[in-house]
C-alpha cells in the first residue's frame, strides 16, 4: 500500500502541495488529473523521492521513501518515474537504453528481455537506432520500455502518450497497462487527457491548485461529478441553471451538469434551442446551440441539423438530482 501523508511543497515563491494525503493499495491503478499547472508533476517527484517535502511522509509497503536529502542516488529504488524529460541517452541505441537498466545478472537473458520489452511498446525495428535519431513519440515509447525492464513495485507515469500518435496510440495503451495489471505492478500515471486514462484505472485522485479534490472510482467520479472542474476531466460539459427545466425543475438554487451525449431530441420538452453550428466529430456531430433564455448547450446528434433550426432537449430524469452543483461551487 501507497501512503501519502499531509504533504506540502513549495518552490520558493509557488505552493505546488498543499496538505496531499490519499492511499493506493498494492496492484491498483490510479490517474492523478487535473489543469495544467495543478501539482501533478510536483506530487509525482515528491513520491518517487526527488523533491523533499516540507510537510508530510510518504510511505510504501509501511517504511519511508527517504527523500533527496537522504540519499545518494535520487529516487526510490522500488519504483520508476517517466518524467516528461524522459532522461534516455542519446548516443547510444535503443537496445543499450535498455539493457541499462536491466540487472548485472542473467545476462545471457538480456537480449531476449530487450526484445520482448521493445515489443510492448512496438518498437523491436529501432532497437539498433541511437535514440538522438527517434522522433518525441519514439523516445516516449523507449521510456516507457526501460521504465518496466526491471519491473518496479510502483510505476509512475508523467504524461506518458502525450506525443505518441493517435494510430499507435490506442493499441499501445491497451498493451502497456494490461502488462502491467498482469504483472501486478501499481501505477500512478498524471494526465490531462481522459483517453490517456479512464478506460484503464480504478480510480482518480483530482487535484487543483496544489489541493485534493476528490479521489473517486473512475466511474463514479464521471457519474456524479461535484464540480464542474472534475466533470471537466472527462471532456466538455454544459453547466446549467436549473431553472432551465421549467416545472420539472427542484427549488433548489442550483446548477446541473450534463455531458453532450446525455440530451436527447424529443418533442415539446422543456429546453427549446436554436441550432448555431455543427461541429463533425466522425462518429457524431457536436451541436452548438442557443437556449431561448440564453446559455450556450453542446449536445450530440448523429445527423448534421441545419443552422437557426429550433430543436427540443430533454435531460433524461435519473441524471436531474445526481448532476446538481451548487452555483458557487
Ligand atoms: N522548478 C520550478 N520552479 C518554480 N516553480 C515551479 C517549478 N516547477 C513547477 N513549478 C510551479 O509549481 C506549480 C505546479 O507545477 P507542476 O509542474 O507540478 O504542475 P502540473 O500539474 O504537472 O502541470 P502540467 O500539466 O502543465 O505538467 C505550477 O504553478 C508551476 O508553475
Amino acid at each position: 500500500m501507497l501512503e501519502v501523508i499531509n504533504i506540502s511543497f513549495s518552490y520558493e515563491e509557488v505552493r505546488a502541495l498543499k496538505n496531499v494525503s490519499f492511499i493506493l493499495e498494492k496492484g491498483k491503478h490510479m490517474a492523478i488529473m487535473g489543469e495544467s499547472g495543478s501539482g501533478k508533476s510536483t506530487l509525482l517527484r515528491v513520491i518517487y523521492g526527488l523533491l523533499a517535502p516540507d510537510g508530510g511522509q510518504v510511505y510504501w509497503q509501511n517504511s519511508q521513501v527517504m527523500g533527496p536529502n537522504f540519499q545518494l542516488i535520487a529516487g526510490e529504488r522500488s519504483m520508476k518515474l517517466v518524467s516528461q524529460d524522459l532522461d534516455l541517452m542519446p548516443y547510444i541505441s535503443v537496445g543499450e537504453n535498455i539493457r541499462q537498466n536491466l540487472s548485472a545478472f542473467d545476462m545471457e537473458s538480456h537480449d531476449e528481455r530487450i526484445q520482448e520489452l521493445l515489443s510492448i511498446v512496438e518498437m523491436e525495428t529501432y532497437i539498433d537506432t541511437k535514440v538522438k535519431n527517434l522522433s518525441g513519440g519514439q523516445k516516449q515509447r523507449v521510456a516507457l520500455a526501460r521504465a518496466i525492464a526491471q519491473e518496479p513495485e510502483i510505476l509512475l507515469l508523467d504524461e506518458p502518450f502525450s506525443n505518441i500518435d493517435q494510430f499507435l496510440k490506442g493499441k499501445l495503451r491497451l498493451q502497456f497497462f494490461a502488462n502491467l495489471k498482469e504483472k501486478g505492478i501499481t501505477l500512478i500515471t498524471a494526465s490531462h487527457d481522459p483517453e490517456d486514462v479512464i478506460p484503464f484505472t480504478d480510480s482518480i485522485l483530482v487535484i487543483e491548485k496544489g489541493r485534493i479534490l476528490a479521489q473517486e472510482q473512475t466511474k463514479i467520479l464521471f457519474d456524479k461529478p461535484r464540480s464542474r472542474y472534475i466533470a471537466s476531466l472527462f471532456g466538455y460539459v454544459n453547466e446549467l441553471p436549473i431553472e432551465i427545466l421549467k416545472d420539472k425543475a427542484p427549488a433548489e438554487d442550483s446548477n446541473i451538469l450534463i455531458y453532450p451525449h446525455e440530451f436527447q431530441v424529443s418533442e415539446n420538452s422543456d429546453i427549446e434551442v436554436y441550432v448555431v453550428n455543427n461541429h463533425f466529430k466522425g462518429s457524431h456531430y457536436l451541436i452548438e446551440s442557443i437556449a431561448k433564455d440564453g446559455p450556450t448547450i453542446y449536445f450530440n446528434h448523429p445527423n448534421a441539423i441545419k443552422a437557426h433550426s429550433q430543436i427540443s432537449l430533454s435531460i433524461p430524469e435519473p441524471l436531474i438530482n445526481k448532476r446538481m452543483v451548487s452555483k458557487n461551487v
